[in-house]
């Protein structure tokens, strides 16, 4: 079984997956296995151009997790998706270095659920587990994500509403 760990950069998807490495499993991610795929750089947005079909195509299920933003598209057994309300994600990606636009960029993707939009036109809505991450610790993420990767919690979104925020 693969599961994906998907969300807006900075809802928390690294921070989550160190976690899960440390309880055994096996996590890769979409930047270290996308590397070989990086077309170009785009210096205005401070970010690499990577040939995303490609990727995908490419890609070798394995049992485990796959974490990054587009893992939705992979063809996962199951899909996590971390979210974060908008005003705390702008303090992470500020935190993080991000420019302005890159700031905006994410906030207003996360404001109008794109991910989880995208994943919920991939895959079937049992198969999903959406978490808001706002108020929660790195660590009670992680065991959320073990229990349901074991089936004791199941799938469930539409909690989140960050309508408010746009
Ligand atoms: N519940 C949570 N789950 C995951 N990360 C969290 C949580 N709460 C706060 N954070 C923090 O948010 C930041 C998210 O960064 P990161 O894990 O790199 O995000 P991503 O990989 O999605 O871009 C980290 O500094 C992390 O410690």
């Amino acid at each position: 079984m693969m599961v994906c760990i998907t969300g807006t950069p900075g809802t928390g998807k690294s921070a989550v997956s160190e976690i899960l490495r440390d309880k055994g499993y096996r996590v890769d991610s979409q930047n270290e296995t996308a590397k070989k795929y990086i077309i170009c750089s785009d210096f205005s947005r401070d970010t690499d151009i990577v040939d995303e079909d490609k990727w995908i195509e490419d890609f070798e299920p394995f049992e485990g997790i796959i974490e990054g933003h587009i893992t939705h598209y992979l063809p996962c057994d199951s899909v996590v998706v971390l979210r974060c309300r908008p005003d705390i994600l702008k303090e992470r990606l500020i935190k993080r270095g991000y420019g302005p636009e890159k700031v905006l960029e994410n906030v207003m993707a996360e404001a109008l659920d794109v991910v989880l939009i995208e994943a919920l036109e991939e895959h079937s809505q049992d198969s999903l587990l959406e978490i808001d991450t706002t108020e929660k610790s790195p660590e009670q993420t992680a065991d959320e994500i073990s229990k349901f990767m074991k089936g004791d919690i199941p799938g469930h979104f539409g909690d989140t509403d960050w309508s408010l925020f746009l």
